[in-house]
């Protein structure tokens, strides 16, 4: 974690602390040595050449990745030769010189084989025991990271596959792991299924289903936040807040993905996953420790005492041209829309609603936590109307802290206006470049921290939340509402919270600050 410079900073004579966490979560972070596999599966995908491959390179970059130690195998049944798989990818690989692109490439290597069948692993275990043994690693251990970056349909073939021909030898000090893409399932009984499956597999210490937002700056601050702020701490209850909003905006629709998207819906897309985690650390009680198993006793704490979800506390949409994709059927009703209210049965949250809201093809495209507290008892300046104090974290894009506060208005009047105290990330750390989530979360993967990943409790208790609303909405109890492209979604959700309680400010818009408007 890197402070402010005071030179570079615009803001400069302030001073920073900055301390690693992993000094404090008590994990024993290896430094290990040797060689490092990294083998990804499904290297032919999307999420491969845009995500995986570029956090592998920017990890390479910043030096975690040492030529000397790390080789790279991509795995799919595409025909491809390694050069074909170096140029599909080379594209995606910014910020470097091409020199530096071409050094990262070097290391990349591509097998070609089915997900089932033992021939194409063999030659993958070839590929990687050859890399290994021409190490000449006497000293050092032999670790293997499997990254399924493929549907879940061939997870459980692709892992006993791992199983039978790719682990690490016994004989070798090291370790073999297994990164998992979601979807983990689409209900209750076919993620436990899945689970079951893996589980039989693998320890729980090997698998780790990573979850993008849990590796977002903004989400990692939330536990700092929360815990190490005594301004917080006697706010952040029932007796103060008045509701929370965690909101995922995108805008752009399904854009060629209307096949897989129709299978799953916004719900099982963002809400039950992505907006779910976010829910779990901005509700949770204090852990233990930073350890990730204090933490994730805590997150399955809060899952677990969320309430039944009432219909008439849900909205789903779907916006209008959705079904013009030739891949989603003409009577389809799976939302691209939904805001849904959560409500945790426990002393800190009794009453206070939680309203999960994600869209996509809406008017803009951002992703936040909006606190927002109750009136001011008693109010002197008759301000109630202008609006209430909201503490707003902003996890993208222009990553932002703020708080809306009335303040007195400049000038010989006494009058009142909304204004707002702003961390914007942009200004106050303009000097530090904030790590994609998929490098951080490989990162981890790597020194074998589990804090940011999801357990399989957590899983169940998420899906355990959310099955019936789903079966509901599969089963057709509940339709989709349309709404236009380029809007706020449905009209009927903004109805829902203020049903909930959102008071709205009227006339006041942030503004991300820049160095040019301070
Ligand atoms: N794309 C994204 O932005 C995100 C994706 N994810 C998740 O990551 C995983 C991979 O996503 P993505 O890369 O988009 O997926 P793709 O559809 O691009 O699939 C990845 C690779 O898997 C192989 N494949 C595709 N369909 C099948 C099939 N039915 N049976 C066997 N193999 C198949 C193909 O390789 P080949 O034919 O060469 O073997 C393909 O190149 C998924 O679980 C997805 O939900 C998560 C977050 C974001
Ligand atoms: O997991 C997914 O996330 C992306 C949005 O990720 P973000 O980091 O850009 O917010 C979403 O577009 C996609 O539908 C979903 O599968």
């Amino acid at each position: 974690m890197s402070g402010v410079s005071s030179e570079s900073s615009p803001l400069s004579g302030r001073n920073s602390f900055s301390s690693p966490l992993s000094r404090f979560n008590d994990l024993e972070l290896s430094s290990e040595s040797g060689c490092l596999s990294i083998i990804v599966l499904g290297a032919s995908g999307d999420l491969a050449k845009k995500k995986t491959f570029p956090a592998l390179f920017h990890l390479f970059h910043q030096g975690f990745l040492q030529s000397g130690e790390v080789h790279i195998f991509g795995y799919a049944r595409s025909n491809l030769s390694d050069d074909g798989l170096r140029e599909r990818i080379r594209g995606y690989l910014k910020g470097a010189s091409d020199e530096h692109v071409s050094q990262f490439l070097q290391l990349v290597k591509y097998v070609s084989g089915s997900y089932d069948s033992g021939e194409g692993f063999e030659l993958l275990n070839k590929a990687i025991s050859e890399y290994e043994t021409s190490k000449n690693n006497e000293s050092g251990s032999y670790r293997r990271l499997f990254y399924l970056a493929l549907p879940p349909s061939v997870y459980p073939s692709v892992c006993k596959m791992i199983r039978s021909y790719c682990m690490n030898p016994s004989s070798h000090t090291g370790w073999t792991r297994v990164i998992v893409e979601k979807p983990f399932g689409k209900d209750l009984d076919s993620a436990e299924e899945l689970s079951a499956e893996l589980g039989q597999l693998f320890e729980e210490e090997q698998l780790y289903r990573i979850d993008h937002y849990l590796g977002k700056e903004l989400v990692q601050n939330l536990l700092v936040l929360r815990f190490a702020n005594r301004l917080f701490m006697p706010l952040w209850n029932r007796d103060s807040i008045a509701n929370v909003q965690i909101v995922f905006k995108e805008d752009f629709g399904t854009d060629g993905r209307g096949g897989y998207f129709d299978q799953y819906g916004i719900i099982r897309d963002i809400i039950q996953n992505h907006l779910l985690q976010v829910f779990c650390l901005v509700a949770m009680e204090k852990p233990v420790s930073l350890k990730p198993e204090h933490i994730r006793d805590e997150k399955v704490k809060v899952l677990q005492s969320v309430e039944p979800i009432k219909h008439e506390e849900v909205v789903i949409g779907q916006y209008d041209g959705y079904k013009d994709d030739p891949t989603v059927p003409d009577d389809s009703n799976t939302p691209t829309y939904a805001s849904v209210v959560l409500r945790v049965h426990n002393e800190r949250w009794e009453g206070v609603p939680f309203i999960l809201k994600a869209g996509k093809a809406l008017n803009s495209r951002k992703a936040e936590i909006r606190v927002q507290f109750k009136d001011a008892p008693g109010d002197i300046f008759r301000c109630k109307k202008q609006g209430r104090n909201e503490f707003v974290i902003r996890l993208q894009p222009s990553e932002a802290m703020y708080m809306k506060l009335t303040v007195k208005k400049p000038g010989l009047e006494m009058a009142t206006e909304q204004s707002e105290l702003d961390l914007s990330y942009g200004l106050r750390y303009n000097d530090v470049k904030i790590p994609e989530a998929y490098e951080r979360l490989i990162l981890d993967t790597i020194r074998g921290d589990q804090q940011h990943f999801v357990r399989r409790d957590e899983l169940r208790a998420a899906w355990e939340i959310f099955t019936p609303l789903l079966h509901d909405i599969d089963g057709g109890k509940l339709k989709s509402v349309p709404y236009k492209p380029g809007t706020r979604g449905p009209q009927e959700a903004d109805e829902l919270s203020k049903r909930m309680g959102y008071v709205q400010t009227h006339g006041y818009i942030w503004v991300a600050p820049t160095l040019s408007n301070i």
